[in-house]
């Protein structure tokens, strides 16, 4: 039960703290449309639960894709998923997907809809019809798919499939989004002729993200060539039915390694994977140039932070990069986080989003045109705002733990990838002492000392 401001547990202590992390959101959305478009039965063991996978799981049954679950190893039931019959029609009076606020899903499941015949209408929360559609319409359209969206590239919009899609070249400007170049890649290899996909514009933000759908599709069996930067070519290929464990979201662990550095104390994550496509496994790169110690021993990550947080000055930090603003906002020296304009078409506008929260605080945030200037003030109690967005309500609660009387407005929005997130947080903050929720007196990191 989550109110509608969450008195973020402030603690005095160094925390001291293991934390177990529900499963990655990127990886179980890429391998339920896989598994839709395999030739057989695969099995998602330990999969997310979360509201972004569950609008997902809504998506492909629609779609015709059968989705149980079954009993799993652990606290999770894993997903058995039987695949889209070939032959599955949309009814006259067409479908319709709630795409909620998931990229994910109004990303990678309009060129799948591609694949069905009939009409599929997609749509969502008030914020998502404002993220940038643009390039999936004119890839769709390129691929000679008809799709109705008003001319305005936003959802909601219909896809009008045929059950099938030529595939060949397609050129689509993905500078707002990777996401508009690993929704294409998960599906071409069911296009007759394959696909040719050529970037065209500025750089591709969130590489790292698209790195995972090829690596996920190589290892499925799928051939996609990306030798030339800007190019990636996918032969046309049956997926075998597959059976995979999820790894945990490294993303969703960032706020709590953030915990350790917020408080001088130490967190550990056990099974933090030796080899990983997940852009969270970057933490390990990023905590340390915040003068955190980072260990990796035996699959358990151990983050120590240090006594004071210093400044950082980095690019590229994606969806890292709420986490990484927060921890600039606690830091003793001025911090500059570059190559992120695309956040503000995440879930909210994130740069101004962040600037307006750390500022209520009485912190000191400005917007660049690609990024942020954090400079270290004292903080103060106020509302932290969430926007919906998932990400912001964890920087809030970051924050919080150092500064007391933070509350954060619509904690459940946490609930698009990590429905336990309060009570995890919570769980964290009494492993060390009893959490004394916005009440403490001193602050655990001097934020702007
Ligand atoms: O493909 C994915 O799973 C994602 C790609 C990234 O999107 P952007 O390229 O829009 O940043 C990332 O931020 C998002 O959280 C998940
Ligand atoms: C940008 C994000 O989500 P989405 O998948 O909705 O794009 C995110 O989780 O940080």
């Amino acid at each position: 039960m989550t109110t509608a401001h969450w008195p973020a547990p402030f603690s005095a202590l160094p925390l001291d703290a293991t934390v177990r992390i529900p499963a990655s959101k990127s990886l179980t959305n890429r391998y339920l449309v896989l598994a839709a478009i395999a030739e057989g039965e695969s099995r998602l063991r330990a999969p997310l639960q979360s509201r972004d996978s569950d609008l997902m799981i809504g998506a492909l049954r629609a779609l015709g894709a059968g989705i149980l679950e079954v009993p799993g190893n652990g606290d999770v039931p894993d997903l058995v998923v039987t695949p889209i019959p070939a032959d599955f029609s949309a009814p006259d009076s067409g479908i319709l997907v709630d795409c909620g606020l998931a990229g994910t899903v109004m990303r990678f499941v309009p060129p799948l809809a591609a694949l069905v015949s009939g009409a599929v209408r997609f749509s969502g929360d008030p914020a998502a019809l404002v993220r940038p559609m643009a390039p999936i319409v004119v890839a769709l359209e390129g691929l000679g798919v008809r799709v109705d969206d008003g001319e305005d590239g936003f959802l909601p919009f219909t896809v009008h499939g045929t059950g099938a899609v030529h595939g060949g070249h397609v050129q689509v400007d993905a500078g707002g989004s990777s996401q508009f170049i690993s929704a294409i890649l998960l599906v071409a290899s069911r296009f007759s002729q394959g696909l040719h996909l050529e970037h065209i514009g500025e750089s591709v933000p969130s590489v790292d993200h698209i790195s995972m759908t090829v690596e996920i599709l190589r290892s499925l069996g799928v051939s996609v060539d990306d030798s030339t930067p800007n190019h990636w070519f996918v032969k046309p290929a049956s997926i075998a039915g597959f059976d995979v464990e999820l790894e945990q979201d490294l993303s969703n662990a960032g706020p709590f390694l953030a915990a350790a550095l917020a408080t001088r104390g130490t967190v550990r994550i056990p099974n933090w994977p030796a080899n990983t496509t997940q852009v969270g496994d970057k933490w390990r790169e990023i905590l340390p140039q915040f003068g955190a110690t980072v260990t990796l021993e035996n699959g358990v990550l151990t983050v120590t932070g240090g006594a004071q947080i210093r400044g950082v000055d980095i690019s590229d930090t994606s969806e890292l990069a709420p986490s990484t603003a927060a921890i600039c906002a606690l830091a003793s020296t001025p911090s500059r986080l570059r190559g992120i304009s695309h956040l503000r078409g995440h879930e909210t506008d994130r740069l101004a989003a962040l600037v307006a929260e750390i500022n209520a605080l009485g912190g000191d945030a400005v917007e660049t045109e690609d990024g942020l200037i954090i400079t270290p003030t004292p903080l103060r109690a106020g509302v932290f705002h969430s926007y919906h967005d998932h990400r912001m309500a964890t920087a809030g609660a970051i924050i919080g733990l150092a500064v007391p009387g933070v509350e954060v407005e619509n904690i459940g929005t946490t609930a698009k990838t990590m429905p336990g997130f309060p009570a995890m947080w919570a769980d964290m903050v009494a492993q060390t002492a009893e959490p004394s929720a916005g009440t403490g007196s001193t602050a655990a990191v001097e934020a702007g000392v």
